[in-house]
């Protein structure tokens, strides 16, 4: 509030100088109100949880930093947010937007985060990779099949998230170098690098590429090995008795409870067995731990 004494001129400078900020989140709306487009110097519009199924003569805010319409339900990419060059944090998460055209991105020179998570993406537009000022972008809870290579050219990008979408491959060079510090991909059907790979962490990921490309033939030489099978089917009893290279005897009264883990190594492998509890009320929790890379050995007492 401007509690000085100032010619008209003056505010109307003062007004344009000072941050505009909008809020009008949690209000149901189903359109954009009229009188919002007629301030031309708001610099923030916060417009999350209402009920928007578009936007449009967004052009009119020219001066847009920031732009939050999450958790609406937007069908489709506002091709008007292209005409916002001053745009630095746009949020369109929680929508129901299925695709971003080509060339809106490129006109947002200045976005530092992109919040795109919880919609319907199954793919990305190129022009993505023009966003050089990006720090943060969130496409988790997607239908992505494949992130470009070209997002590896994004050089300021710190925080990267795709989890939940349907990614087989990550693009090795974005692991290459860069400033890249913040990466997660859960819940994805990935093979290049493995699911456990990915687990490890960014860490992980960064070494797994950059043994592939030093041509060192990179295996992984762990192999996750699971015992299922009904209660005293004699799954501790092979396990243990792999692990120690001998017949192992387990008295009946020692079950398992959870999950064990024993190593064992032959010259080229080296055996991870997790012998997981028999009893009924331990299955709920076996799945979580079955992926698509391990070795399952299913142990049957033939005399029951
Ligand atoms: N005779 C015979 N007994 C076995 C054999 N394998 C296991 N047993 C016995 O069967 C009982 C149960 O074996 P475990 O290896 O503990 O069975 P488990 O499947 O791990 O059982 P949970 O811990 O309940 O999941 C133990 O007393 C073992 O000594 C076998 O090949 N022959």
């Amino acid at each position: 509030m401007c509690n000085c004494v100032c010619s008209p001129e003056q505010k109307q400078t003062a007004e344009q100088n000072t941050e505009q900020v909008v809020d009008l989140s949690r209000q149901r709306l189903k359109v954009l109100p009229a009188d919002i487009l007629k301030k031309p110097h708001i610099s923030q519009l916060i417009l999350d949880r209402n009920r928007l199924k578009n936007v449009t003569d967004l052009r009119k805010l020219r001066n847009l930093k920031t732009l939050i319409l999450s958790k609406n339900e937007l069908l489709d990419f506002p091709s008007d947010i292209g005409a916002l060059p001053y745009l630095e944090k746009l949020h369109l998460n929680q929508n129901k937007i299925q695709q971003i055209p080509e060339g809106i991105l490129s006109q947002l020179s200045r976005l530092k985060q992109l919040k795109l998570n919880n919609n319907r993406l199954t793919d990305l537009p190129g022009d993505l990779a023009c966003c050089k000022e990006l720090e943060y972008l969130n496409l988790s809870h997607n239908l992505i099949e494949e992130i470009p290579e070209t997002v590896a050219t994004l050089g300021k990008l710190e925080e990267f998230y795709v989890d939940n979408n349907k990614l087989c491959k990550l693009p090795c060079v974005l692991f290459d170098g860069g400033c890249l510090r913040k990466f997660t991909a859960r819940a994805n059907p990935l093979r290049e690098p493995p699911d456990e790979v990915c687990a490890g962490g960014l860490q992980q990921i960064r070494s797994y590429f950059k043994q592939l490309q030093t041509n060192e033939s990179f295996e992984d030489k762990r192999v996750k090995t699971m015992f299922l099978g009904a209660s005293m089917a004699g799954k501790s009893t092979l396990c243990k008795s792999l692990a120690k290279r001998e017949l192992v005897t387990i008295a009946e009264h020692d079950r398992t409870i959870g999950i064990e883990i024993n190593e064992f190594q032959t010259d080229d492998f080296s055996f991870l067995c997790w012998d997981f509890a028999g009893q009924l009320e331990y299955y709920l929790t076996h799945h979580v731990f079955i992926t698509p890379q391990a070795l399952v050995i299913l142990v049957i007492d033939l005399h029951r």
